[in-house]
């Protein structure tokens, strides 16, 4: 028989709306109940516009929902007075597309943020906690630079090692590699897969890239017009899966299993031939640069079809 496990995150019925400038209102959230397991690694999927990103904030009450209820780690939020909320969020991290850093502070000044925030850490503790968070993204010795003097993939590491310093169970992920290239990318996303095999802590991913969710994610949530659409195991996509997006990603996910299966010379050209996912603008040129290279372009990578070094990587991690 199998365990019942309480789920880490639960929405029951949640609404959001935003008011237009016509005086109108906007349903971006309708009526959306959604469970996310402990430990799982779940993603978020649609077109731009879908409601994901406000989907995710409703998570941590960065967007107050209009109606519903938002239950993490068991405690209802939305009836929680101001201190308490502030204290449940230090267990739900986030990460943003853009990195949202302090420009004039260091990497360790930065992941010291929300550890100083909240009183009762010696300067020790923090100082070694910051240490600790640093090398768990591979940054240790990155401790005294500037954001300016980081590369994309780099600050996203600071952005995660701030997030992890106060011990989330959580870490939500809006767009994390959409500002990033092709193997920064890869990078990024086999350390959001070490974090979630190490720690345990949950991972709940708004992309618009379906590799992302194909290389990445255990479980797919399908966002449209602020509804959610349907749900499915990745690995099941195939069997499970309905809406065009969801066939989307089994088209991608069979192109992987062939680039699996040729000689490699012959999987990179099918892999740089083949489509990319109809969420993502039309292909852009892929680079090639390591994590140290400087990665600030906002334009979304063109992956295509993901790696099979990629691919076995991140399920290496996984297992
Ligand atoms: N603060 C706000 N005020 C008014 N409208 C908003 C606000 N935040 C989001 N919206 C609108 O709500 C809708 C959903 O936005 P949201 O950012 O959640 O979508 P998304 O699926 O994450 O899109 P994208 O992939 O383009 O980021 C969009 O039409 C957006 O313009």
């Amino acid at each position: 028989m199998t365990a019942v496990v309480d789920p880490l995150i639960r929405l029951d019925g949640v609404s959001k709306s935003f008011a237009l400038p016509d005086g109108r209102r906007f349903d971006a959230v309708r009526d959306v109940s959604l469970s996310v397991r402990p430990g799982e690694i779940l993603g978020l999927i649609g077109r731009s516009g879908a409601g994901k990103s406000t989907l995710l904030r409703l998570i941590n009450l960065l967007e107050r929902p209009d109606a519903g209820l938002v239950r993490v780690a068991g405690r209802e939020l939305t009836t929680l007075p101001a201190k308490d909320l502030r204290l449940a969020r230090q267990r739900i991290g986030m990460i943003f597309q853009q990195f949202n850093l302090l420009q004039n502070a260091t990497a360790a000044e930065n992941v010291a943020f929300p550890l100083r925030l909240h009183a009762g850490h010696s300067r020790a503790q923090v100082a070694d906690r910051v240490a600790e968070c640093l090398a768990l993204v591979g940054l240790a010795d990155k401790a005294d630079s500037y954001p300016a003097q980081l590369s994309g993939g780099q600050k996203q590491r600071v952005a995660i090692a701030r997030a992890l310093a106060p011990r989330p169970d959580v870490l939500l992920c809006d767009e994390p590699t959409s500002a990033l290239d092709a193997e920064t990318t890869r990078e990024l996303l086999a350390t959001l897969a070490d974090v979630n095999a190490r720690l345990g802590v949950t991972l709940v991913i708004v992309t618009h890239e379906l590799e992302v969710v194909h290389a990445l994610c255990r479980r797919a949530a399908v966002i449209a017009d602020g509804r959610l659409v349907e749900q499915f195991d990745v690995a099941n996509a195939a069997r499970q899966a309905a809406s065009p997006l969801a066939l989307e990603l089994v088209r991608l996910q069979r192109q992987a299993a062939i680039a699996d299966q040729v000689p490699s010379h012959a999987a990179t050209s099918h892999a740089v031939s083949s489509p990319t996912s109809i969420l993502s603008p039309a292909p852009t040129a892929t680079s090639t640069s390591t994590s140290t290279s400087t990665s600030t372009s906002t334009s979304t990578p063109s992956l295509a079809a993901p790696s099979a070094p990629l691919v076995s990587s991140l399920e290496a991690l996984r297992a």
